[in-house]
């Protein structure tokens, strides 16, 4: 566990160091490789998140999204620590939640749970080549996702992280809780990563 905190904000630094340029160009390319993957080309209903402390913009993927004829979706926190799935547009009124995260402020019923959405789009602090996660230390995305760990048919919709190059690590510890990555995209292209995925048969 403190090791886990001390890579978080080992992690988050460095992220944080990134000028406005370097952010943007990054997120333009995670944009341009995403469109070409067959998880994009798939997907009708695509589920990203409004990037805070200094996390990989989603934007730029959501805008291309759009462009293209998909629904956009955003997290919002329900009271059992899962998490929902609310219609987005740009220029949609947003709300703070209890993070300071804004979510779409529009009618619950223009919400979705996970397992309607056909991507999703997660942020992260760190990776490893295995899809093992490491996030914000919520566990949203993996109560929100818990179902996937049952059973391989149910691996739906793919988990697919957004990074900078460098939030890959060598190995992260998997706790019994998490739920993979099923791919990766990064500024330097996308990548399916090894679900060996602990706990599946
Ligand atoms: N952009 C974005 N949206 C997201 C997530 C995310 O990681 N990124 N989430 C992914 O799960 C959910 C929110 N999860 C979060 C979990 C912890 C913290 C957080 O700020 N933690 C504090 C310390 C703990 C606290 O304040 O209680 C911190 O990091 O300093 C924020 C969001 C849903 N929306
Ligand atoms: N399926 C689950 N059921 C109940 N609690 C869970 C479940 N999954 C995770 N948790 C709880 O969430 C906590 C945080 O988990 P973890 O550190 O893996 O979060 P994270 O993946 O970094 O966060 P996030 O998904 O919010 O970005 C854990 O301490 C665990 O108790």
């Amino acid at each position: 566990m403190i090791a886990r905190d001390r890579l978080r904000s080992t992690l988050r630094r460095r992220r944080a160091a990134l000028s406005a340029a370097e952010r943007q160009l990054a997120a333009q390319r995670v944009a341009r490789h995403l469109v070409k993957t067959p998880w994009f080309r798939a997907a009708q209903r695509i589920a990203g998140y409004h990037a805070v402390g200094g996390e990989l913009d989603a934007g730029p993927a959501l805008l291309a999204a759009l462009a293209a004829g998909k629904q956009v979706y955003l997290p919002v926190l329900a009271p059992d620590g899962r998490l929902w799935f609310q219609r987005w547009h740009p220029r949609m009124p947003m709300r703070r939640n209890r993070f300071g995260i804004p979510e779409p402020a529009a009618h619950p019923r223009h919400r979705l749970e996970a397992r309607a959405l056909d991507l999703v789009l997660t942020p992260l602090v760190g990776f490893d080549r295995a899809g093992n996660r490491l996030g914000m230390g919520g566990g949203f995305y993996d109560r929100t996702f818990a179902y996937q760990r049952l059973h391989r048919r149910w691996r739906r919709p793919p988990l697919i992280g957004l990074a900078y190059d460098f939030q890959e690590v060598n190995i992260l510890a998997s706790e019994p809780w998490d739920v993979p990555l099923a791919g990766i995209v990064l500024p330097a292209g996308a990548r399916r990563l090894e679900t060996g995925a602990a706990g599946l048969p």
